[in-house]
């Protein structure tokens, strides 16, 4: 039964697990919005006069994650300004792919305060792949963030703050967990099934 509400999926992962890699092929497929926290928030912070410039750049430098309030309002926004977040015409709620949030205790508090009651969270996918591999993998990518020593810092930050949310959520039964160290067409196997199932 449908709640009235858009559905959610949190896409989890360390850097370079295949997060946005994943989103967009589940995107084309089963009709869901791609909303990549980080995309968004380099894109905001990134912006001709934004007041979090700065910080944003500290953040990225020390391979930390923002205050929460930052990037709600960058989901909140996104979500609002896409067509899907309001009630489509065909009287379907819109399906929101949260794509590396939330990556900590603070995130998950902020979205617990701000969004439980606004949203539908379906499921928790987390694609499961070695560290040594997800770094060759951005190293290839080419980030400016994505150097040797950042990204030994965001993956212990993986390691250390974002694993207890998936455990926190694993326990609600609520995580769909997929072998991520594959070529990308192999792991969309296995997430075609999870999505296949959603309702
Ligand atoms: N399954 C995969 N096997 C090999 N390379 C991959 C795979 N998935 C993604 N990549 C590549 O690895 C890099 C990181 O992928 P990306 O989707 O940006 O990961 P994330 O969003 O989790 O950091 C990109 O260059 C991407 O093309
Ligand atoms: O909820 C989030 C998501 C991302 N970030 C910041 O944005 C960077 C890049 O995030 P992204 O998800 O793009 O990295 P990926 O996991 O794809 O490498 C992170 O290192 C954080 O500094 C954040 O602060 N909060
Ligand atoms: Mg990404």
């Amino acid at each position: 039964m449908s709640s009235g509400k858009p559905w959610v999926v949190f896409v989890l992962g360390a850097p370079g697990a295949g997060k946005g890699t994943q989103c967009q092929l589940i995107c084309k497929e089963f009709g869901f919005i791609h909303l990549s926290a980080g995309d968004l928030l380099r894109a905001e912070c990134n912006a001709e006069g934004s007041q979090y410039g700065e910080l944003f750049k500290s953040h990225t430098r020390n391979g930390t994650i923002l205050p929460v309030e930052i990037t709600l309002k960058v989901l909140e926004k996104a979500m609002k300004s896409s067509s899907a977040g309001g009630e489509p015409s065909d009287g379907r709620v819109g399906k929101f792919l949260i794509d590396g949030f939330p990556r900590n205790q603070n995130n998950l508090d902020g979205w617990q305060t701000a969004m439980t009651h606004k949203a539908d969270l379906k499921c928790v996918l987390v694609l499961d792949c070695p560290p040594d591999v997800c770094i060759d993998r951005c190293l290839t990518r080419g980030r400016t963030d994505d150097n040797t020593e950042i990204l030994g810092k965001r993956i212990d930050n993986y390691l250390s703050d974002t694993l207890p949310i998936v455990e926190y959520y694993r326990r609600l039964n609520l995580v769909r967990e997929v072998n991520a160290n594959l070529p990308p067409d192999q792991v969309f196997q296995d997430v075609r099934q999870i999505f296949q199932t959603l309702k």
